[in-house]
């Protein structure tokens, strides 16, 4: 199932624009430094008016427990998606303590970079393959900042998940299924195309691509990023 996500939301109307566009995912970004973070009111209020019409996803970075306690209850997201230094053993927590299904961010800058999605694959619902931000970058993701999507062409299925059913079906390292991937970094209604054609993954996520400056959403590009995205998966 392909799936679109619209990520760092702050206003109802681009929230309404987004759900209107048909976007599977709308993320809200709990991060002080970033211009898309929402205080907890905010988050509350958008979560709410979202509630059904698509899957709420709740941006943290390297969260306490106490944070994850706190926005948690006050956005009561669909999913939680993790975009700091998180370990698999910590994401894994969080899974546990929150009952919500985890997405966790991986920086990608070269190919020995996936590596890293196989100690995750067990504690992780999901894998968000972001690019590696800069060194001196303020953000640890919503940079606008794309990477090599061919990296991804030939992903090996030793990323895939080692089940007991994997055992079971006889599947080795080499034959088990990928997990669950999603594609973001630097993607526009310009280039999501050529990424979902190129990168072969079949979600793909968005923030910065779709504004007019940083933390204020685009409506237009919005629909046009859906519509460009939808358009790539049917072909
Ligand atoms: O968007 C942010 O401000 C942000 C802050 C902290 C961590 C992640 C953040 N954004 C996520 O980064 C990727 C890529 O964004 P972009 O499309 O390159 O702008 C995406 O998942 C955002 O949700």
């Amino acid at each position: 199932m392909s799936l679109v996500k619209i990520c760092g939301l702050r206003t109802p109307e681009t929230l309404e624009a987004a759900l209107a566009a048909g976007a599977d995912m709308v993320g809200f970004v709990r991060f002080a430094r970033s211009p898309r973070h929402v205080d907890l009111e905010l988050g509350r209020a958008l979560s709410r008016e979202a509630a059904g019409r698509a899957r709420r996803v709740l941006l943290l970075v390297d969260p306490t427990d106490g944070e994850l306690d706190e926005t948690i209850r006050a956005i009561e997201p669909d999913l939680v998606q993790l975009h700091g230094g998180e370990s698999p053993e910590r994401v894994a927590a969080i899974r546990s303590a929150t009952g919500r299904p985890v997405m966790k961010a991986l920086p990608i800058g070269e190919r020995a970079d996936l590596a890293r999605i196989d100690a995750y694959r067990d504690a992780a619902d999901r894998i968000l393959l972001d690019a590696k931000p800069p060194k001196d970058a303020a953000l640890p993701g919503g940079n606008g900042i794309a990477f090599d999507w061919s990296l991804l062409g030939d992903l090996p299925g030793r990323a895939g998940s080692a089940t007991p059913l994997c055992a079971a079906l006889g599947m080795t390292a080499a034959t088990r299924p990928r997990p669950d991937l999603m594609l973001s970094g630097g993607l526009t209604p310009e280039t999501v195309g050529e990424a979902i054609r190129i990168s072969g993954l079949a979600a793909v996520d968005v923030s910065s691509g779709v504004e007019s400056r940083p933390g204020e959403k685009d409506t237009a590009k919005i629909a046009a990023f859906v519509r460009a995205a939808r358009a790539a998966f049917a072909a």
